[in-house]
């Protein structure tokens, strides 16, 4: 089949870190011919329409397909579809069951299709979508959006037993067993996605949902994760692709201009007035701070961080999630003047800022940033070297992978959180001073700050390499795409065969149904 017939679906996990290298891979995928649908709920479809409309005009075949959220009849307020919208933990447990309750939509929306797709690409996080697969008989890759690092991690300690043996002590220090380098943490910093009390049942749905995938999608690329993503193959025996950073590609399939209006949001800031602060700045003396979509430091934090800075004498651009500000952050930021007492040299984004943008911009030299796998991948796509200052899940893993693997990142000096009672992380802790120090050291260091930025620039180099042409993730996106192609094929003649489940589409369903009431009409005839 050629790829120009082939059609993918797209299903991200509705959270900003997830949606946005989800809509990278859909122009990825369209960039070589397939048609791509991306299947979210209306509020995450308005936020991302900009980037898909700007594919579109592009000459790519990627189209938003709206499915409602069930959220409302869980008791989550209508509009709230995103995981940025969540602000404890009984609303993420509401939000992740109205996600489970989208399988049914989805089915009703692929049978209603005229022509069955060619392959259904679902988030890790999105296990829901197996059974509709299944039901329907089409293939399922299943997308990750962390990094190989932390999956390979988490998989080995799962694997050996560590996880059972260390029980609730969340600060057993262990070494990952198997693993391509030496990793020493805890349970505090290795914990899996859905590893949280309240979704034991979730997480088997993931787990069981990957070991039978059809195939792995990774953003990321074997220059700098080959060891983890061969390794995680071979344990998990599925094919698998790294096939980023999906981020490096953008801007070979037209949507500079969409960054700039926002990625996964329409940003806050005007952009231009962003690139022409930046523009009236020395080449890599800017630090840019952000802490991702869900990430939210304690007051006591941002004061530190924001006397740090005030300390520092650098400049910096600061995006600060206003809507998730607590009154002593606002506090801090206005009625003490702070932003007042910084403006000759620090531009306080205030809710989404044009990350790609700022990070492009080659006034900018540090990323203070909260590891999270795709500021970890745009830091690296663009040759800056990082702060880190980990929160949670994966992020102390993209952390060491920066800073023990990469030799691109200092850490900020967060010491390992714990959990609260009330499930919200405590115990990091930076000073002011550890700013101040570490802010230094980043942006001058010496003689290894020369190397950590020119090791970053490397990597950019290799990053952008790998999405070119014959380039390793290339390649992988094509192989991925000719086996969708084969499998496709080998599906639909086995479907024809009658050797896998029922019709997929309602019109296969109704002719189905024809045929089958014309057989028992016959019967019936006969008999009488
Ligand atoms: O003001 C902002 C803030 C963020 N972004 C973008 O939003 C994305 C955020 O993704 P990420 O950096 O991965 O952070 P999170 O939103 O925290 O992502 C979640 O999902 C990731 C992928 O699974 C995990 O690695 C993280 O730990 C998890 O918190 C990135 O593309 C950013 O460029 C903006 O464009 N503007």
């Amino acid at each position: 089949m050629a790829a120009s017939e082939l059609h993918f679906l797209l299903v991200p996990l509705v959270a900003q870190g997830h949606i946005i290298p989800m809509v990278d891979l859909a122009r990825l995928i369209a960039a070589r011919g397939p048609r791509v649908t991306i299947l979210t709920t209306p509020v995450n479809a308005a936020r991302n329409r900009v980037a898909v409309e700007g594919a579109a005009r592009a000459g790519l075949a990627v189209e938003l397909v709206e499915l409602p959220f069930p959220g409302p009849q869980l008791g989550l307020p209508e509009g709230m579809e995103n995981a940025d919208q969540m602000v404890d933990r009984t609303m993420y447990y509401k939000f992740f069951e109205a996600i489970w309750k989208m399988a049914e939509p989805l089915e009703e929306y692929v049978r209603a299709l005229p022509r069955r797709p060619d392959c259904l690409v679902a988030d890790s996080c999105n296990p829901w979508t197996a059974g509709v697969c299944d039901a329907i008989g089409i293939p399922r890759l299943v997308m990750h959006c962390p990094s190989a690092y932390f999956l390979l991690a988490v998989h080995n300690l799962s694997k050996h037993g560590v996880y059972d043996r260390v029980g609730d002590d969340e600060n057993e220090e262990f070494e990952v067993p198997d693993f391509p380098v030496p990793a020493v943490g805890n349970k505090a910093t290795f914990r899996g996605f859905f590893q949280w009390p309240g979704v034991e049942k979730e997480h088997l749905d993931v787990l069981d949902a990957e070991a039978s995938a059809d195939g792995l999608i990774m953003n990321t690329f074997r220059g700098i994760e080959g060891a983890f993503v061969d390794a995680y193959a071979a344990a998990l025996g599925r094919r698998t692709w790294a096939v980023g950073p999906t981020c490096a590609a953008s801007g070979a399939v037209g949507d500079d201009a969409d960054a700039r209006a926002g990625r996964g949001n329409r940003a806050d800031v005007d952009a231009a007035r962003v690139v022409s602060w930046l523009d009236a700045r020395p080449p890599a003396s800017v630090l840019y701070i952000s802490f991702g979509s869900i990430a939210q430091l304690p007051a006591k934090q941002v004061e530190e961080l924001a006397r740090g800075l005030e300390a520092s004498g650098r400049p910096f651009v600061w995006a600060i999630k206003e809507a998730k500000a607590d009154a002593a952050v606002r506090a801090l930021l206005d009625d003490e003047g702070f932003e007042e007492r910084v403006k000759a040299r620090g531009l306080l984004v205030r809710g989404w800022a044009p990350q790609v943008t700022i990070l492009s911009h080659p006034a900018v030299g540090g990323f203070l940033t909260h590891c999270g796998w795709n500021a970890t991948l745009e830091a690296i796509s663009h040759g800056v070297p990082a702060l880190t200052w980990p929160n949670f899940a994966d992020q102390f893993c993209s952390e060491r992978l920066l800073v023990d693997v990469l030799g691109v990142g200092v850490r900020s000096g967060v010491k390992v959180p714990a959990m609260s009672a009330a499930g919200v992380d405590v115990g990091v802790q930076v000073t002011s001073g550890d700013v101040e120090k570490v802010v230094a050291e980043l942006m001058d260091g010496g003689v290894e700050g020369a190397v950590r930025r020119s090791r970053a620039k490397e990597l950019a180099a290799e990053a952008r390499a790998a999405m070119e042409e014959g380039g390793s993730s290339y390649t992988d996106l094509e192989d991925m795409i000719l086996y969708v192609s084969q499998l496709s094929r080998t599906r639909s003649h086995e479907r024809h065969a009658g050797l896998t489940s029922g019709p997929s589409t309602k019109a296969e369903l109704e002719s189905k149904n024809g045929a089958e009431k014309i057989e028992a009409d016959a019967a019936l005839s006969v008999k009488s």
